[in-house]
């Protein structure tokens, strides 16, 4: 298992400017990006924006001091999981223990050894590298490659936040593979699994960076198209169960052609637009799925 460190980011929050130019000479070698602020407040905006893999917080600075900044980013859902490094003048135990009780993975003392510095910078960026991978795997299916519901119902929530404040419009398409059993029962379990794994790989290739394709249990798949109304979500569907039924696999002397049929649901089509939960948008395109299964399968339904 390899850790990619070459991408991540360090925040340095400091008032000195001093502090900052020496943390920048010390990590020089190390591959890391440099972010820097020069108080809480301005620490706090950008550690929003970049999400940096980690915070090297000076402890007393002026106006909101580094605990009390410490205390807000731990407070924070999206910052939650970024490492703190304390950068400090005092070595009075208690205000160590009070930075640790915050959240604090460790911290240096200044004036900095150019060695140590490094080796808790590469440590701390290490177990973020390790927390970020073991969080993207456990929101991916195994069997296909693709995301998992849970990670799917997430996405999905962000994005109606985005179409109640902006209007940006989302849309869902709920797909599943028609007579499976049957395909299981004849070929067997080994053989299905084949089938899931290249449909999972035909979802993905057609699918845009923006779009979140999962599996959401079973031979069912769903997927999230990002600032796209229900129309053009179908457009897409029909492009996906074109590519799917000229799919061909090969069980000893038979051919075996699955298809698939596909319910969508845009939020573009609910007049109460506040009123949308994810919930309801799933539930819109799982009943054009049942309809497409209902009218014949291997077809594309729209709510
Ligand atoms: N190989 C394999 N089969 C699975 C997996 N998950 C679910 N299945 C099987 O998928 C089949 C789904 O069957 P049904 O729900 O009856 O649906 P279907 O046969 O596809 O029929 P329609 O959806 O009505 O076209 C069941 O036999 C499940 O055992 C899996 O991970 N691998």
């Amino acid at each position: 298992m390899v850790v990619n460190s070459e991408q991540q980011s360090v925040l340095v929050v400091d008032d000195s400017q001093d502090i900052h130019a020496l943390v920048g000479a010390r990590l020089k070698s190390e591959r890391v990006n440099l972010l820097h602020a020069y108080d809480a407040e301005e620490g706090l905006n950008i550690a929003r924006e970049n999400l940096p893999d980690l915070i090297l917080l000076d402890l007393d600075m002026p106006g909101t001091d580094g605990l009390t900044l410490c205390r807000l980013l731990k407070n924070q859902d999206e910052l939650v999981h970024i490492p703190v490094i304390f950068l400090t003048a005092t070595l009075d135990v208690d205000t160590k223990v009070k930075a640790f009780e915050l959240g604090a993975v460790d911290y240096v003392t200044k004036p900095f050894d150019a060695i140590e510095l490094k080796a808790r910078v590469r440590a701390a960026l290490k177990t973020k590298g390790y927390h970020d991978l073991l969080t993207t795997k456990a929101r991916i299916d195994a069997l296909s490659g693709l995301w998992n519901r849970g990670y799917l119902s997430e996405q999905l929530s962000a994005e109606l936040s985005l179409w109640h404040r902006h209007g940006q419009p989302v849309s869902l398409l709920m797909m599943d593979i028609d007579h499976f059993k049957a395909i299981n029962d004849t070929h067997g379990h080994p053989f299905g699994d084949l089938v899931i794994q290249r449909i999972g790989r035909v979802i993905n290739r057609l699918s845009r960076e923006s779009d979140v394709a999962c599996r959401y249990g079973g031979e069912e798949f769903a997927m999230i198209l990002r600032d796209t109304p229900a129309p053009g979500a179908t457009v897409i569907a029909k492009r996906l169960r074109r590519e799917i039924a000229a799919l061909e696999f090969t069980a000893g002397r038979e051919t075996v052609s699955p298809t698939m049929s596909i319910g969508v649901a845009g939020s573009d089509q609910f007049d109460e637009v506040a009123e949308l939960s994810g919930q309801q948008l799933v539930e819109a395109a799982d009943q054009a799925l049942y309809r497409a299964k209902d009218t014949g399968r291997n077809r594309v339904v729209c709510r």
